[in-house]
């Protein structure tokens, strides 16, 4: 789907702003470091710019709450195991190594306080400016990969997001 298409599908009402970026997926997915035996989930996937692009992985499943989307989903990722439901359900039911995600910032919010429950080994989020990672407990490293913004989505994207990558610390044992 080009800008265009992807334009006349978001929803506003869900915050679909579309990422696009090149430049921005590349640093999301090297901060991602995603290994060819990995299972990586993406929660929040849209209209699969981001899964589309995923590196070579074990496997991908997606989630989206959006029904209108999951059709668009199965064409664009048609590798992918596509879900329908909320992220906050489905990524405490799933084992994965690697977590994506680019929720509404209320979402979002959420998931970070669902982080010390969840199976990942690294997880890179997209937030809001102001989200609070030092309420993680010591056994996560926080890091911020770079900002996202306007153009950098189909349809632009108003406001400015962060893109932050959360490790689980590789125990000395
Ligand atoms: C900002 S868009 C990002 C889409 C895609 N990840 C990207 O970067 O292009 C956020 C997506 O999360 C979806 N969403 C909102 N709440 C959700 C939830 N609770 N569970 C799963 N998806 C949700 C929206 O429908 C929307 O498609």
């Amino acid at each position: 789907m080009n800008r265009d298409e992807l334009h006349a599908l978001a929803d506003p009402a869900f915050e679909q702003y579309f990422l696009v970026s090149t430049s921005k997926l590349n640093l999301l997915f090297a901060a991602a470091d995603i290994r060819p035996s990995d299972a990586v989930l993406e929660v929040g996937a849209g209209a699969g710019t981001v899964a589309r692009n995923m590196p070579p992985c074990a496997s991908l499943t997606v989630v989206e709450l959006d029904t209108r989307l999951i059709d668009a989903l199965r064409r664009e990722v048609p590798h992918a195991d596509v879900l329908q439901g909320d992220a906050l359900q489905i990524a405490q039911e799933l084992h994965y190594d690697v977590l994506i995600g680019n929720l509404p910032n209320v979402v979002t919010e959420s998931l970070i306080d669902l982080l010390p429950q969840l199976s990942f080994r690294t997880a890179v989020l997209a937030t809001g400016q102001h989200s609070d990672f030092s309420r993680l407990p010591p056994e996560f490293t926080v890091s911020e990969v770079t900002t996202i913004t306007g153009d950098d989505f189909s349809p632009p994207q108003p406001s400015v997001s962060r893109i932050v990558r959360v490790a689980r610390r590789v125990s000395s044992e």
